[in-house]
C-alpha cells in the first residue's frame, strides 16, 4: 500500500513539476525527500487538479517572509500559498486552506538571484533565494517597486526558477532593452542629472536596460544629435527635462523620422510616425507633458511605465509658416502665453520660479490683445467615425470635405492643444475636452478684455469651476488651424525682448518652449503620431468623463 501511495506522489510531483529539494526540506520542518511528499500532495493536488489552472511551468517549495510556501509558476502568475504542519487543527488548516497569494507576471519586471557575500568575500557569495521585482499601483497614478523574496538555498532550484521567470520576462512585447537617454542639466533647478542617477538609473539597471546617456551642452543639442545617431540601435528614447527639453527631443525624432522617410517638410505634407517610443522623466517645474500622461510628477513612476513598455500613441501637431515646418509641439499659445514666456527666457540669470513668475505678473501688467484672424477647420459631426476609423485604419488624416471657419479682432490669448494640457495648476487639463490620441485639438480663443476679467480666466484653470465660461473666451474643437497677426504698415508689433526693432517676429509658446515666427502660422494635428511610454489616465480617471467644460 505505502509504495504504491509514494508511486502515485512521485508521479504527481513530477507531472506537476514539483520541485523538491534537499534545502527546501527544513523549510516543512521535515528532514526526508521522500516524507515531504505525501504532506504536500495531501493538501495542494485538489488544486492543482483545477480545471481553470493555467499550465504549470514549475512547482517548488520557498521560504517567503518566515513561512514555507508551496510556491506555483505558470506563464501569467506566480502563487503561493502556506505549507501547513500536520499537527494544526481542522479549523486552522481550514482557514489557511485557501491562502494563497500571487502576483501576475505582467506586474513582475525583473528576477534576480539573491546572494550575501560577507566583507572581503571573493566568491560571488552565498544563494539565498531568488528575488521577485514587480511593480505596484500607489495611489491614483503612482507607481512604485516592491520585491517578493523566495528563499531556498539550492543553487539548482534556485537556478532552474530563475531562468524560467527571466524567459518569461524576456517574451514581453514592447518592453525595452536598450534606451538612448537625453538629460538637460541645465532644467528648472538643475535637478535632472540628480533626478536620473537617484530615482530612475537603479530601476533602469535593475530591469538589466542597457542605457547610453547624453548630457546637453547647449539648446540645440539634443536636435543635432537626433539627426545623426544611429537610432536602430535602441529600443526606445528618454527624455529627462522639463516641457521645453521635451519639445526638443520630440521635434528631433520626427524630423529625424521626415528625413529618413524622404518627407518634404512643406505645409500638407503628410509626416510619417516616430521610430522609437519616447519616455518622459519629468524634471522641469510644471511638466504638462508627464502631467497629461500619468496623471503625476513622479520621476520613479514615469520610469516604471517605460521599463514595463506601457505604450500609449498621442497626437502631435505641426507648426508650419510660409509652406515650412517650423516645429512638432503637443500644444501651444500666442499672445499672453507666448510673451510672458519670451520674457521669462530673457531673465534665465533669474532661479526658475522667480522667473516664471516675474514674467506672468509683467505680461499681465502690460496686457496687450493681438490683432488676429483665426481661420480654422472645426470637427463635424462624422468626425468621430472618421476618427475611429483612422485609428484602426492607420490613416493619418481625414478625405472628408470640411468647411474652414474664421473668426477675427484683437485676442488676449490663444490656446491651441492636441492633448488635455494637464499640470498642477490645472488639474482638469487646459484642454479637458480633449484625449490624448482622439485626433483633435482644442482652439480656445479670449478676446480683448479688461485685465481683471482676463485674470479671473486665468484663476479658473485652477478651480473646479468653468474656465471657458466667460462672455470673451470662444472654444472650438478643430482638425486645423491658421492664425494671420494683422500687420498694419506704419505700426508695425514690435516686443520687448527683440533685439532689433525692425524684426517683425512673434513668440509663441510651443510645449513651453519659445518659438519666433513670422506673421503666419498653420497647425495641423496628426492623430497618434508617437508613441509615448505611459497610459491613458483620462480612460482611468471617471471624473473627467463626465466633464462638460467645453
Ligand atoms: N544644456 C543645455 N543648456 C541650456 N539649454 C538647454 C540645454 N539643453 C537643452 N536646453 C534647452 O533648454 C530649454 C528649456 O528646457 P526645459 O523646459 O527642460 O527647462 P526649463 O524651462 O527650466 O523647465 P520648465 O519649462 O519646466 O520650467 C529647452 O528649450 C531646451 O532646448
Amino acid at each position: 500500500m505505502e509504495k504504491i501511495l509514494r508511486h502515485r506522489v512521485n508521479a504527481w510531483c513530477d507531472q506537476s513539476k514539483l520541485q523538491l529539494s534537499a534545502s527546501s526540506l527544513p523549510l516543512l520542518g521535515i528532514s526526508d525527500l521522500e516524507e515531504a511528499r505525501p504532506r504536500l500532495w495531501g493538501q495542494d493536488i485538489l488544486k492543482s487538479d483545477s480545471p481553470s489552472a493555467d499550465p504549470i511551468l514549475l512547482r517548488g517549495i520557498f521560504a517567503i517572509g518566515k513561512r514555507g510556501c508551496d510556491v506555483v509558476l505558470t506563464a501569467r502568475k506566480l502563487s503561493w500559498s502556506p505549507i501547513l504542519p500536520e499537527t494544526l487543527g481542522d479549523a486552522l488548516r481550514a482557514e489557511f486552506q485557501h491562502k494563497e497569494e500571487f502576483v501576475e507576471l505582467k506586474d513582475v519586471f525583473s528576477v534576480k538571484l539573491k546572494r550575501r557575500r560577507s566583507v572581503g568575500q571573493q566568491n560571488e557569495g552565498t544563494l539565498l533565494g531568488i528575488t521577485i521585482f514587480i511593480c505596484l499601483r500607489k495611489g491614483q497614478n503612482k507607481l512604485k517597486d516592491s520585491t517578493i523574496n523566495l528563499n531556498n538555498l539550492s543553487e539548482d532550484h534556485c537556478n532552474t526558477w530563475f531562468k524560467q521567470i527571466k524567459e518569461i520576462l524576456n517574451g514581453f512585447p514592447n518592453r525595452p532593452k536598450s534606451l538612448k537617454i537625453i538629460i538637460n542639466p541645465n532644467s528648472h533647478k538643475k535637478e535632472a542629472r540628480r533626478i536620473y542617477s537617484e530615482q530612475v538609473e537603479p530601476l533602469f539597471k535593475l530591469a538589466n536596460i542597457q542605457t547610453d546617456v547624453t548630457v546637453t551642452e547647449c539648446k540645440g543639442h539634443a536636435l543635432s544629435l537626433l539627426k545623426e545617431c544611429q537610432l536602430q540601435e535602441f529600443d526606445g528614447l528618454v527624455s529627462v527635462g522639463g516641457d521645453g527639453s521635451t519639445n526638443e527631443v520630440v521635434h528631433g525624432l520626427l524630423l529625424r523620422a521626415q528625413m529618413d522617410a524622404g518627407r518634404d517638410t512643406d505645409s500638407t505634407f503628410v509626416p510619417v510616425r516616430a521610430p522609437l517610443p519616447l519616455g518622459l522623466i519629468p524634471a522641469g517645474s510644471i511638466d504638462v507633458l508627464a502631467y497629461s500622461l500619468y496623471g503625476t510628477k513622479h520621476p520613479a513612476t514615469a520610469a516604471l511605465h517605460i521599463i514595463m513598455g506601457h505604450l500609449q500613441p498621442v497626437d502631435i501637431s505641426t507648426f508650419s509658416s510660409h509652406n515650412r515646418l517650423l516645429r512638432f509641439g503637443f500644444s501651444s499659445m500666442f499672445g499672453f502665453g507666448g510673451r510672458a514666456l519670451a520674457l521669462a527666457e530673457r531673465l534665465r540669470w533669474m532661479s526658475s520660479n522667480q522667473r516664471r513668475e516675474f514674467a506672468v505678473i509683467k505680461t499681465l501688467a502690460n496686457l496687450k490683445p493681438e490683432d488676429c484672424e483665426v481661420v480654422f477647420l472645426p470637427v463635424n459631426s462624422t468626425d468621430d467615425c472618421f476618427s475611429q476609423a483612422r485609428r484602426y485604419q492607420g490613416s493619418p488624416e481625414s478625405e472628408c470635405q470640411d468647411q474652414w471657419q474664421s473668426t477675427k479682432g484683437h485676442f488676449l490669448n490663444i490656446s491651441i492643444m492636441a492633448i488635455p494640457s494637464l499640470c498642477s495648476m490645472a488639474p482638469r487639463g487646459l484642454a479637458p475636452n480633449i484625449r490624448l490620441n482622439d485626433g483633435f485639438m482644442s482652439l480656445v480663443v479670449a478676446r480683448n478684455t479688461s485685465r481683471s476679467e482676463f485674470l479671473k480666466h486665468l484663476k479658473r484653470y485652477a478651480s473646479v469651476k468653468n474656465q471657458f465660461d466667460f462672455p470673451f473666451v470662444e472654444t472650438y474643437t478643430v482638425k486645423e488651424v491658421k492664425v494671420h497677426q494683422s500687420t498694419r504698415s506704419g505700426s508695425t508689433v514690435k516686443f520687448e525682448y527683440m533685439n532689433s526693432p525692425t524684426e517683425e517676429k512673434y513668440p509663441w509658446n510651443v510645449d513651453g518652449d519659445l518659438m519666433e515666427t513670422a506673421s503666419e502660422v498653420h497647425i495641423r494635428v496628426h492623430p497618434q503620431l508617437i508613441n509615448l511610454y505611459g497610459w491613458n489616465i483620462e480612460e482611468l480617471d471617471e471624473s473627467k468623463a463626465n466633464c462638460s467644460c467645453i
